[in-house]
C-alpha cells in the first residue's frame, strides 16, 4: 500500500505512535499537537531539535513512511550506506542506548537468496571470531522471516574510500600509518585462518581518533568445514573489487592465502598516495592488467614520494605471491619509518602473535613497535531482486521500501558461532544518502571467470 504523507500535525504524531519510532517512555513526553506547528513538516522540524527524532526519522514519516524503524532491540536512526550486499544503518539500543551499525541483507530472490544468506552468515561467522582494534568488532547476528541482520561496532568516522573522494589523495606519512593499521587487522585475521578478500578504501574506516579499522568480512574464507559449504556456492565466480583485486583472485585461483590481502592493500595505497586506481579501463581490462601488466611507476605519477615507499608498494603489488611482503607484519616493518611512531599501530599489533611474540625482533626484524568493481559469486543470469530502493539525496523526493522485503532463505546447513536470535525486523530499505563504493559493484559468473582465464592462458601460450 502506498504510503500517505501527514497532512495535519495529528497525522504526524498519530506516525510517529504506529511507527514505534520512540521508545514507550518518549512517547510520553512527546508534545500534543497544541505545542507544534500545525504545518507538520515545521511540527517535524521542531520534534527533530528537541531530539525526539533524527532528521532521517522525520524525512520517512513525513513521506508517510512508518514501518521498518524497529530491527530488533534496536530503532534505526539513520541511513549509514549501502554496499553489494544490502544496507547499513545506524541503530539505537532500546534500553541501553548504545549506538550501532546494523546491516540488514537486501532483498534478493531465486538461486542468489541461498548464496546471499550464506555470504551474508560467513560474515558475521567470521567477523565475531575477530577481536581487534583494527577490525570492525561483531556483536551479534540475528533474523526475522530468515531475513538476517549483522549488529556491529558503529564507527563515528568515514571511509578511506570517501577520504579520497573529498581530498583527493593521501599525504604520504598518512597513508603509510592508515595501511599499517589495516596490516595489524589483517594480521590477526590471516592468523586465524581469515582471509579478507576484499580489501580497498571502501573498506577501510578511520574513526574521530585516527584508528583505521577493516570493514565488511563479508568475503572472508576460512578454511573450516563449514566455509568450504560456500565454497561450494561461489563456484566460478570471481569475487573481489577489480580495481583492487590480486592477480590470483582475478583467475579465481583455488587456495589463496593473506598474500592476496596484501596486493589489495598495495593497490590501496597505491591509490590513497596517487589519488587513483593502478589500472585504467573497464572491468576485463582492469582483471587482465592486474595479471599481466606492471602497475604504473608510482615514482612517476608522484614525484615527490618519500625515497623507499614507492618500492613499497612495488613489492605489495608483485604479480607473484611469492614475490610480495609474505605476511601482514612485514608490511608494517616496511612502513616503520613513517609509521612506526604510530600509537595506534602499536596497539593493534600487541594484539597480534607477531607482536606478543618475544622473538618478534628476529621474526619480523621488529624495531620499535612495542606491545569499483565488486565481482560477485552469482550464478550467470542470475539478477539481483528489485529492492524497491530510491534516491534519498533528496529528502523531498526519498521513499522507503518497507515492509514486504524478499526473504533469503538459507537451505544449507551453516552453523553460525554467535547468538541468533528469531526477532522482528522490518528492513528498511532505501538508497544512500551517499553512494558506497558497493555501487561500483558489479555481477559476474562463471562463464565470465573462465573467458577471463582462457584469455590469459591464451596469451600466456602466444607470449611463449
Ligand atoms: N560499522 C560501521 N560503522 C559506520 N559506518 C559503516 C559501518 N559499516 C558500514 N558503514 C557505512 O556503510 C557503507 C556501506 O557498507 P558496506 O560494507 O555494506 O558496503 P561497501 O563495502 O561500501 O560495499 P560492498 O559491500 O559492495 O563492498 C560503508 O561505505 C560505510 O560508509
Amino acid at each position: 500500500m502506498a504510503a500517505i504523507a501527514p497532512v495535519s500535525t495529528a497525522d504526524l504524531l498519530a506516525l510517529i505512535k504506529r511507527s514505534n519510532v520512540l521508545p514507550t517512555a518518549r512517547l510520553v513526553a512527546l508534545p500534543g499537537p497544541e505545542s507544534l506547528s500545525d504545518d507538520p513538516r515545521r511540527a517535524a522540524a521542531e520534534l527533530v531539535q528537541k531530539k525526539f527524532l533524527t532528521k532521517f526519522q522525520s524525512t520517512q514519516l513525513l513521506a508517510g513512511r512508518y514501518k521498518g524503524f524497529r530491527i530488533g532491540p534496536y530503532v534505526v536512526q539513520d541511513l549509514l550506506g549501502r554496499g553489494g550486499m544490502g544496507a547499513v544503518y545506524l541503530g539505537q539500543h532500546l534500553e541501553l542506548n548504545r549506538k550501532v551499525a546494523i546491516k540488514v541483507l537486501a532483498p534478493v530472490r531465486g538461486e542468489v537468496q541461498q548464496l546471499a544468506t550464506e555470504r551474508f552468515l560467513r560474515e558475521a561467522r567470521a567477523a565475531a571470531a575477530l577481536d581487534h582494534p583494527n577490525i570492525v568488532r561483531v556483536f551479534d547476528v540475528a533474523r526475522h522471516n530468515d531475513t538476517p541482520y549483522l549488529v556491529m561496532e558503529f564507527v563515528d568516522g568515514e571511509t578511506l574510500q570517501e577520504t579520497l573522494d573529498r581530498d583527493g589523495s593521501v599525504p604520504p606519512e598518512v597513508a603509510a600509518e592508515y595501511i599499517a593499521q589495516a596490516a595489524s587487522g589483517l594480521q590477526h585475521a590471516h592468523e586465524r585462518g581469515f582471509i579478507h578478500r576484499d580489501i580497498k578504501p571502501g573498506n577501510l574506516i578511520r574513526d574521530r581518533f585516527g584508528v583505521v579499522k577493516v570493514l565488511d568480512m563479508g568475503l572472508a574464507r576460512s578454511g573450516s568445514e563449514e566455509d568450504k559449504l560456500t565454497e561450494v556456492l561461489d563456484r566460478g565466480a570471481v569475487v573481489g573489487t577489480a580495481d583492487f583485486i590480486s592477480p590470483e583472485q582475478a583467475i579465481n585461483a583455488p587456495n589463496i592465502d593473506g598474500r592476496a590481502d596484501i596486493y589489495s592493500l598495495g593497490a590501496t595505497l597505491f591509490t590513497l598516495l596517487v589519488g587513483k586506481t593502478p589500472f585504467d579501463g573497464n572491468t576485463t581490462q582492469k582483471l587482465i592488467q592486474h595479471q599481466m601488466k606492471d602497475a604504473p611507476a608510482i615514482a612517476d605519477l608522484k614525484p615527490d614520494l618519500p625515497e623507499g615507499l614507492p618500492e613499497i608498494v612495488t613489492r605489495m603489488l608483485a604479480k607473484k605471491a611469492s614475490d610480495r611482503y609474505q605476511t601482514a607484519a612485514e608490511v608494517i616493518t616496511a612502513l616503520e619509518p613513517w609509521a612506526g611512531h604510530s600509537s595506534h599501530v602499536a596497539t593493534g599489533l600487541s594484539r597480534t602473535k607477531v607482536g606478543q611474540s618475544s622473538s618478534r625482533h628476529s621474526a619480523v626484524g621488529w624495531s620499535s613497535y612495542g606491545s569499483s568493481n565488486r565481482l560477485r559469486a552469482v550464478p550467470l543470469g542470475a539478477k539481483p531482486a528489485d529492492s524497491g530502493e530510491l534516491d534519498l539525496s533528496n529528502a523531498g523526493k526519498a521513499t522507503i521500501a518497507l515492509s514486504g522485503a524478499e526473504t533469503a532463505r538459507s537451505r544449507t546447513p551453516v552453523v553460525v558461532p554467535v547468538p541468533v536470535r528469531d526477532v522482528p525486523v522490518e528492513p528498511v530499505t532505501v538508497t544512500p544518502r551517499r553512494a558506497g563504493s558497493g555501487g561500483m559493484g558489479l555481477v559476474v559468473g562463471l562463464a565470465f571467470g573462465m573467458l577471463v582465464a582462457g584469455m590469459l592462458i591464451g596469451w600466456l601460450a602466444f607470449a611463449r
